[in-house]
Formats: C-alpha cells, sequence, structure tokens
C-alpha cells in the first residue's frame, strides 16, 4: 500500500490559501496533514517527523544541507506584512537597556526585529522569550515581537485600544533594504526526495495549484475565513492578496541571501549559505 507524504500545515490565517485550494483540486487527501505553529513545524522537519512542509526562514538556513527549497512558494512580504510586529509602548529608538518580549513561535521574525532594533534603530534592548499573549508581554516588557494570527489581533485591534505604535517588520526591512523578505519556505528533506522525487514534485504542484486557485477566489477564501474569525472579510482578501507575498523568484531569493548575509555569523549559518531548489524531475 503506498504511503502518503507527511506535510505540515502552519496554523495562521497567513497559510489558508496554500491549502484551501487543496480540497478544490482533490488533492487534500493524497497528504498527510501536520497542523502546528511554526517552530514546531519546523522541528518536526528537521527531525524526520515530516517530509514536506512549511519551515521558518533562520531554521531552514541552519539546515539548508539537510534540506530542498519547492520553488515558486513562501511566506513573506514586499512592504507591509500585518502579521510580524514589534508593539511598543515607546519609540524604537528609546528601547536600548529596556525589556523586549520576543514570541516563542517565531524564530524569523524575532530575529528580523532584534537586527532592526540593533542595527536601524541603533538600540541594544534585553530580550526574553514569552508565549505570544501581547497582553502577558507587555506586562513585563516595553515592547512585544508578535507573528501571525495574535500579531493581526494586536495590531488591528489591541494596540488601537491601548494606544501602542506598531511596526511592521516587512515594511522596515523593505525601507532599509528594497528587498522583499521571506518569513518561511516550503522545503523537503533531501532523503526524501531522493527517494520519491515523483511525490515530491506532485506535492509541489499542488500547493501551487492550490495557491493560484485560492488568489484567484481571494475574495471567496476571505469570505469562509471571516465567519469564524474577527476581521472582516476585506481586511483578509487585502491580508491575502496585497501584504503577504506566496512567491519564491529571483527578488525573494536575493531577500533571504541579504538576511543571511547580515545574520548568518550570529544565528548558526554560513552569511553565504547556499540556497537549493528542487530541481525538475526529469
Ligand atoms: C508572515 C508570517 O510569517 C511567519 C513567520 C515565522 C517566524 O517569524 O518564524 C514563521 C512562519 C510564518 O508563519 C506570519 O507569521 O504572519
Amino acid at each position: 500500500m503506498a504511503v502518503r507524504p507527511r506535510v505540515g500545515h502552519i496554523q495562521f490565517l497567513n497559510c489558508l490559501p496554500l491549502y484551501w485550494g487543496l480540497a478544490r483540486t482533490g488533492t487534500l487527501l493524497d497528504l498527510d496533514l501536520t497542523k502546528d505553529t511554526p517552530e514546531k513545524l519546523s522541528d518536526l522537519l528537521v527531525g524526520g517527523a515530516l517530509d514536506i512542509g512549511p519551515i521558518t526562514c533562520v531554521e531552514y538556513l541552519r539546515h539548508a544541507d539537510e534540506l530542498v527549497v519547492l520553488p515558486d512558494i513562501a511566506v513573506g512580504s514586499d512592504g507591509p506584512v500585518m502579521s510580524c510586529v514589534i508593539v511598543s509602548k515607546v519609540p524604537l529608538a528609546e528601547l536600548d537597556g529596556r525589556p523586549v518580549a520576543l514570541g516563542s513561535t517565531s524564530r524569523t521574525s524575532v530575529r528580523l526585529a532584534r537586527l532592526l532594533l540593533e542595527e536601524r534603530e541603533g538600540v541594544s534592548p534585553e530580550y526574553f522569550s514569552c508565549p505570544p499573549d501581547l497582553d502577558a508581554m507587555l506586562a513585563s516588557a516595553d515592547a512585544a515581537v508578535l507573528i501571525g494570527d495574535p500579531a493581526l489581533r494586536a495590531s488591528l485591534e489591541q494596540a488601537p485600544r491601548q494606544g501602542l505604535a506598531v511596526h511592521d517588520l516587512g515594511a522596515m526591512w523593505k525601507e532599509w533594504t528594497g528587498l522583499p523578505f521571506v518569513f518561511a519556505v516550503w522545503a523537503a528533506r533531501r532523503d526524501y526526495v531522493e527517494r520519491h522525487p515523483e511525490m515530491t514534485a506532485a506535492v509541489h504542484r499542488a500547493f501551487l495549484e492550490s495557491r493560484d486557485l485560492s488568489l484567484m477566489e481571494a475574495a471567496k477564501v476571505a469570505e469562509q475565513a471571516s465567519r469564524w474569525e474577527s476581521f472582516d472579510a476585506p481586511l483578509l482578501e487585502q491580508y491575502f492578496t496585497e501584504a503577504l507575498d506566496y512567491s519564491l523568484g529571483e527578488r525573494q531569493l536575493a531577500g533571504i541571501a541579504e538576511f543571511a548575509r547580515r545574520v548568518g555569523h550570529t544565528s548558526g549559518f554560513a552569511p553565504d549559505v547556499a540556497v537549493r531548489l528542487l530541481q525538475p524531475v526529469g
């Protein structure tokens, strides 16, 4: 009996358009899906408990030798991303020596936030890791770094109510470098690709088709998602189609290379680490 590929699924709204179309194209049942937060899925892929799936950019770069990246699919932004943010009680330039809480489900945005605070704002805060709950974080910190749905809620609902400033990490990176930022890539384990090249290519195709279909029907995806969320459909459609960038092409790869160059030496990978892309089967 054939064994289905074990595939990860990030349980944030940001990944909904990558999966929504799987049900429409009939490929959903061909995958053994595991739904979890990004840092857990990254560990499962690196540890061999998953074959293919999203991996936060920093963990991919740390394990680039063991993984192959699926081309033309990612979770990134070319400007404001809306859901990777620093929420702050004071101006960023005043965070020197002050406590900053880093959300524990993030590996990449927290590294990007530290880079921007230290090298763009010129401050050295005291960091600590914390579950992603804005009120709990700000009970003992002057600023908090959040990703995913908790970041959307923090920037759209809590921060305006509480008079807090929201700094969008995608926008800050774009202003600073002129490049898109890639928060997570889709990768397959190298040993899996060697054993199952056709299956890997089929999963890759399924995700690309799902993404393309979802973006073509973005208003419908947003309307269906809004039934169970506090965000309305137009806001979700804007998030899916304008804020998030689901592509991985030359410019996005240049963004990854620039990030690696700036943080690699202090983050556990070579600053010139090569990104290995899945080659067409043939
Ligand atoms: C755009 C996002 O990208 C994400 C950010 C990640 C990180 O900071 O480690 C990991 C996966 C993605 O979910 C988001 O979470 O909203």
